[in-house]
């Protein structure tokens, strides 16, 4: 039998991978985040030196890229060529290049290859990203699509780096707001509502009403697949 895959998609910052992690724990599932495997590869170009507007050499750098995931909803890592990257895939220059780096054709290939290959790997997963119910996983038995207002998601950034100032917020907003630009209207598989995704607006939900919404709408799936799987 195919793993019950959770999609959870939305707009940098609504709050997929707190969400995520919350909901693959408390359903004992894996915990795929698919925004780290682009950093990952966006740190690992930028290492090489490449020039990340220049869209012929970032599809031909990525090729040599090695990414992996490790899925423990408890203690998620990553890696890139080897290197744990946790904590440099976080920093601003990763940041400010990955959106540049995601909207390449073939680095969406390999990312999209690798993602299938968890999913098919796993007892049951919980896939946060961006194009995971449209694309990687179109089948997915739980589909998610997580909002909150620009101003929220700023001020939840804040607070989770300290930087918390005037300035630095409406910096964050900014940065926020140009990513999903460049993430809404790239070609290849843009950030998107699927059709059949239920919409959450977080905006007003604290993160545990956000998780038991959507541990509520998996309960059901999941007790269906483990009475089909008898
Ligand atoms: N419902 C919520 N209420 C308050 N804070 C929240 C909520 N959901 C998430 N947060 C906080 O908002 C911040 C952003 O959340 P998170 O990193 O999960 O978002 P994300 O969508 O995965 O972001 P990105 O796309 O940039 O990876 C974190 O500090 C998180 O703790
Ligand atoms: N499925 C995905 C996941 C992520 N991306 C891109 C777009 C984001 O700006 C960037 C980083 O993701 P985050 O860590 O902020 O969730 O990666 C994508 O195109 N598709």
């Amino acid at each position: 039998m195919s793993p019950v895959v959770i999609a959870l998609d939305g707009p940098s910052g609504s709050g997929k991978s707190s969400t995520a992690r919350g909901v693959a724990s408390r359903l004992g599932l894996a915990y795929l985040d698919t925004g780290a495997m682009y950093r990952a590869t966006t740190w690992a170009l930028l290492q090489h030196g490449v020039d990340v507007e220049d869209a012929d050499a970032v599809a031909a750098a990525c090729e040599r890229v090695v990414i992996e995931s490790g899925t423990d909803p408890a203690a998620p890592t990553i890696h890139a060529d080897g290197h744990d990257v946790s904590v440099a895939i976080r920093g601003q220059e990763v940041t400010d290049a990955v959106s540049q780096v995601s909207r390449v054709p073939r680095v969406r290939e390999r990312m999209v290859a690798l993602q299938r290959a968890e999913i098919a790997e796993s007892h049951g997963i919980v896939v946060e990203g961006r194009d995971i119910g449209t694309t990687v996983a179109p089948r997915a038995e739980v589909k998610v699509y997580l909002v909150a207002d620009p101003a929220a998601r700023a001020a939840r950034r804040a607070a989770e780096t300290g930087e918390q100032s005037a300035e630095q917020v409406s910096a964050t907003a900014e940065s926020l707001a140009r990513r999903d630009v460049i993430d809404s209207s790239r070609t290849a598989s843009p950030l998107a509502k699927a059709d059949d995704a239920v919409l959450i607006d977080s905006t007003t939900l604290s993160l545990d009403e956000v998780v038991d919404a959507v541990v509520r709408l998996a309960e059901p799936v999941l007790a269906d697949a483990s009475e089909r799987a008898r």
